[in-house]
């Protein structure tokens, strides 16, 4: 440890095999929260720190320009997924979210070629955004279509969400009371809630230990029916292109039509490929665990801000009739138009910030960040929740003022919500094209009140892995448009 510690960025001293975990235990009880925790670890050691995870060293960036430095512009340095312990579970270094060199390249290539597929031409994927909240809006409440619709928040953003993936994938929708869907929502939040942070590094021998297979099996239980769901839905589809029942016209429908096309493909031409039907559904899982609930958490955080600040409401709507004339939909091609719901949209992921951290990144090579030597093969993340709340950049952060974006011109660029640098999220565009059609349109068609008490702009939980907002329910009240 102390020849390791040499290179690597200062922090607290660490003990033997536990390494820094007393400290962050105690630091977690007295600050009441990992973001509070690792604030304090910034000041006192400075933007660039190291913290023992028991034996592992792990070095957390928690300044915007020094991220930038190190993940822009060394970005073949800091571009490697750390893929141990719970994240390489199932994967095995496949997928997209924990491969790494030529399969990671390829696969990621491919995915993001599909989705921005459905991005031209006639844009299928802001028709299958659009077709989805039309559906949900309309099926959600009571029988009545033009009157108000009650709802619980998570789980109507859930729906929304998981059928616009769905239908992106695999062309199907959920709807509410499925039980597919139902055990699908349920394994994803069991599962995320159940992982702490010492599952993502444990090593694989200690994962396979037989005294740890209580605990494996009870955290990475849930994420084994999703994977399983996933080949399930391979199997499905094989059959019933063999069938005839489901044939392929060119490009296909949906990405997994136009994986099963490169996989023949690559069949027909001998080619030695890692495109195999066991990959998609590694694939199909990454996209699905990555892509359900970071938008629909984001979409609830959203709802909760705006129904503490009614005023944001009221100007966003002004800007959006100003615009339509209030006689059509929100589209993506109105964004340069829409400079102040861009704003609330900023603040609301700003406020958010559902992941806390990058996913953890691999230095390729000894590199120094901010004078400080860091080793070839160090686990190390920026830290995007300090990045978010740092007073420098946005004063008074606790508060929710989307203002801040337009009075001060290019502080969007140091939001990263989506992440930084080579790994940066791949669904992006999906997920801001989401955010915009949804929350534009919502703000557009509907008021909202809620039900019961207002929802604190608070997490629910500041220990989990992902940002949870409260549990909450509302009403939206149809605006008629004069
Ligand atoms: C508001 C919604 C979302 C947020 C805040 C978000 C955030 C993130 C973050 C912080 C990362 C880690 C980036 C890094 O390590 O540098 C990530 C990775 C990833 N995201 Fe997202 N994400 C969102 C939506 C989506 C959607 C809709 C999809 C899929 C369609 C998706 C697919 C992925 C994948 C596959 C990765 C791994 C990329 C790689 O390793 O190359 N995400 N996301």
């Amino acid at each position: 440890q102390w020849i390791k510690r040499k290179k690597l960025p200062i922090g607290p001293t660490p003990l033997p095999l536990i390494g820094n975990l007393h400290q962050l235990f105690f630091f977690y009880w007295k600050f009441g929260g990992c973001v509070q925790t690792y604030r304090h670890l910034e000041q006192v050691y400075g933007k660039v720190f190291t913290v023992w995870i028991g034996p592992l060293p792990t070095v957390y960036i928690s300044d915007y320009d020094l991220a930038h430095e190190t993940h822009i512009k060394k970005a073949n340095v800091f571009g490697a997924r750390f893929a141990v312990g719970a994240l390489n579970y199932i994967r095995e270094g496949r997928g997209i979210v924990a491969s790494n060199g030529e399969f990671w390249q390829e696969h990621r290539r491919f995915a993001l070629t599909t989705l921005r597929n459905f991005g031209l031409g006639r844009n299928l994927m802001e028709e299958k955004i659009m077709e989805e909240y039309r559906y949900r809006f309309s099926q959600t409440g009571n029988n009545n279509k033009s009157g108000p619709i009650e709802t619980n928040s998570s789980m109507f953003f859930d729906l929304l969400i998981g059928s616009i993936i769905n239908q992106l994938l695999i062309s199907e929708r959920f709807e509410q009371g499925d039980p597919e869907f139902e055990k699908l929502k349920e394994s994803l939040s069991v599962g995320l809630e159940k992982f702490g942070v010492l599952d993502i590094f444990l090593p694989d021998w200690m994962m396979n230990a037989w005294w740890m297979k209580w605990r494996m099996d009870d955290i990475l239980g849930p994420f084994s029916w999703i994977h399983r769901l996933s080949q399930r839905n391979v199997e499905r589809r094989m059959a019933l292109i063999q069938s005839g029942e489901h044939v392929i016209d060119g490009d296909g429908t949906d990405f997994m039509d136009a994986y099963i096309n490169k996989y023949e493909k690559d069949k027909r031409e001998g080619v030695n490929t890692t495109f195999t039907l066991e990959n998609l559904a590694i694939d199909m899982y990454d996209l699905w665990i990555a892509g359900q609930e970071t938008t629909s958490t984001t979409l609830s955080w959203a709802c909760a801000c705006l129904l503490n600040h009614p005023e944001v409401v009221k100007k966003a709507r002004e800007e959006l009739i100003h615009l339509t004339g209030g006689h059509r939909s929100i589209s993506l091609a109105d964004k340069t138009s829409t400079p102040y719901l861009n704003a609330v949209i900023n603040e609301v992921q700003r406020i958010a910030s559902i992941l806390n951290v990058n996913i953890f990144r691999q230095t390729s090579e000894d590199t120094i960040v901010d004078g400080q030597p860091i080793a070839a093969g160090t686990a190390l993340t920026t830290h995007l929740s300090l990045i978010h709340t740092d007073e420098k950049l946005f004063k008074d952060h606790t508060k929710f003022i989307p203002e801040r974006f337009l009075e001060n011109e290019g502080l969007d660029k140091k939001l990263i919500p989506f992440g930084i640098g080579k790994r940066a999220c791949l669904g992006e565009s999906l997920a801001r094209a989401e955010l915009y059609l949804v929350l534009g349109n919502m703000i557009l068609d509907y008021d909202l009140e809620p039900i019961g008490e207002v929802p604190q702009i608070k997490t629910t939980s500041p220990f989990g892995i992902m940002k949870r907002p409260p549990v909450y329910s509302l009403r939206f009240v149809p605006v008629h448009h004069a």
